[in-house]
């Protein structure tokens, strides 16, 4: 025990970054992607829950929540951001997961496979998004 104060007291006073500390990272686009996929992972779980619980106890159905939006009339740009923004998310976890199945079968770790795909999956999730957009 006195060896680990003496150990803790020796960093602090030498003011060493204590584990962990993300921030001594330089951060790379694979980084980035991964904090990503489990964000997306992550939002599109508490989406999908929010939507069951609310078709559970709210009184209406979903073609009357849908008109009310409509109602709103909240012009076509904010609509094409909400439906950008529905798109991203499920687009960019399904081809990252496509990604991460690949790696799970030890496909595609070499360092310039992994941006390769890394810029695909990112360019590929834009595109779909898009589409699905104007859909
Ligand atoms: C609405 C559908 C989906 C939901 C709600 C969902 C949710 C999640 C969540 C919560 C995680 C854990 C994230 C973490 O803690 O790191 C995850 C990971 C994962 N998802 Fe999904 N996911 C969905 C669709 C998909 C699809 C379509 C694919 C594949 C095509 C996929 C592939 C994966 C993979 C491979 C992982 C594990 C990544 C790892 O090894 O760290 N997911 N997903």
């Amino acid at each position: 025990k006195e060896e680990m104060n003496k150990f803790w007291s020796k960093n602090a006073r030498l003011n060493r970054p204590m584990s962990p500390h993300i921030t001594i990272y330089k951060w790379s686009v694979p980084m980035m992607m991964s904090i990503t996929h489990r964000g997306t992972g992550v939002g599109l779980s508490g989406a999908i829950s929010a939507f069951a619980v609310a078709a559970l106890v709210l009184p209406d159905n979903y073609p009357y929540y849908l008109d009310l939006i409509h109602s709103l009339s909240v012009g076509p740009f904010l609509i094409g951001l909400a439906k950008f923004g529905i798109a991203f998310p499920v687009s960019y976890h399904t081809y990252n997961g496509i990604r991460h199945l690949c790696w799970d079968i030890g496909k595609g770790f070499k360092i310039p496979e992994v941006y390769r795909t890394g810029y695909t999956v990112i360019g590929l999730s834009i595109v779909t998004s898009i589409a699905l957009t104007f859909l």
